[in-house]
């Protein structure tokens, strides 16, 4: 019998939640400013680290928003992806969809398809590497306005039939997901999936609105949707996935500590929940982390954790049939670890 690190390090999954930019290492940063004569506000690895000790989101965003300036080149994103597929792939991840976020480089002048180009050159390496599959979610920042969020659609639009989604993230307070209805409408028209962070920091009124309004396939975090049973019951009905991300709740503090994490009440609810890493670089841990993490600090047991991998497939935007394939796998690797 393995034991549970190595059972979770195996165990087929797909991570659904995790921003590409958040994956940049104190190292890789250091690396892309030397490659590209980016001046960076510390001097050392550790001094970086040293300053992720956030109180809230919005603290994370200012770092994060700063780090993502050495990224400046189609290489520099295609490095990015690959170190972060890498990662994922020695994780037992067979399929991943990644957040990018392309306000925060259109707005300093790095061309849409600078950034789009290197992330699909990162995601085809990846599946010859690895065999590893990926899809593209396109990422508005939500305290900018809808005006720049329609932009960022037209700037997509040559790269389109590359990206499945469209997502929302950024400061979740103050900027609810209604503004963002029309933008979000023409993304559905266009053929692609809806996605939004709601729930994280925001009030259960923001997650009606991502359903409602947005008409969103998934629920990013989705948290704070605990404190409305009518609303818990609503998700579980539908089976809403929700792509949950317990080291970041600790580290962006929404949630005190691991031992206190609602993922294991969520699934005793009958959520759809799963877990991933969010912004790995930053939070403390890629998404076997997060499956380690969770199962000592809630006890959770081998059939949790086979739950929680078998909603990330469940969860994803892959057709039915790769959905079954990885299910397959997921069922032939219980049996042999049991
Ligand atoms: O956790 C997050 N929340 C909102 N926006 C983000 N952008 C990167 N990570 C996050
Ligand atoms: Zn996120």
């Amino acid at each position: 019998m393995l034991d549970l690190d190595a059972f979770i390090t195996g165990l087929p999954k797909a991570e659904l939640h995790l921003h590409i930019e958040g994956s940049l290492e104190p190292e890789q940063m250091f690396e892309f400013a030397r490659r590209n004569q980016v001046a960076i506000p510390y001097a050392s690895v550790e001094e970086v680290r040293a300053a992720y000790d956030f109180s809230n989101l919005q603290d994370f965003l200012d770092i994060y928003y700063a780090g993502a300036d050495v990224l400046r080149t189609e290489e520099d994103f295609r490095d990015l992806a690959l170190a972060y597929f890498d990662r994922a792939a020695a994780d037992g991840v067979l399929h991943a969809e990644i957040f990018f976020d392309p306000q925060t480089h259109t707005h300093r002048g790095i061309p849409f398809g600078v950034v789009a180009n290197g992330l699909l050159a990162g995601m085809a390496a990846a599946e010859a590497k690895h065999g590893l599959t990926s899809k593209l979610i396109l990422c508005f920042l939500r305290h900018l306005d809808e005006e720049d969020a329609f932009k960022t659609l037209s700037q997509a639009q040559p790269w389109i039939d590359r990206i499945d989604a469209v997502g929302l993230d950024s400061s979740e307070l103050g900027h609810p997901p209604s503004k963002f209805e029309r933008v979000f409408a023409a993304a559905a028209a266009m053929g692609l999936k809806r996605v939004a962070h709601a729930g994280e920091e925001g009030p259960p009124e923001y997650v009606y609105e991502a359903l409602e309004l947005l008409h969103v396939d998934r629920l990013d975090h989705g948290n704070r949707s605990l404190e409305d049973p009518a609303l818990i019951a609503r998700l579980a009905r539908s089976g809403m996935t929700l792509t949950v991300c317990p080291l970041s709740n600790v580290k962006l503090c929404n949630v005190a500590s691991i031992d206190v994490h609602p993922i294991d009440r969520m699934l005793r609810l009958g959520l759809r929940a799963t877990v991933n890493s969010d912004d790995p670089a930053y939070f403390g841990g890629y998404v076997g982390d997060n499956f380690r993490a969770i199962a000592q600090g809630r006890t959770l047991d081998r059939d949790d954790l086979v739950t929680l991998a078998r909603n990330s497939f469940l969860g994803s935007f892959l057709p039915d049939n790769a959905v079954a394939t990885h299910l397959a796998r997921l069922d032939a690797y219980v049996e042999a670890h049991t």
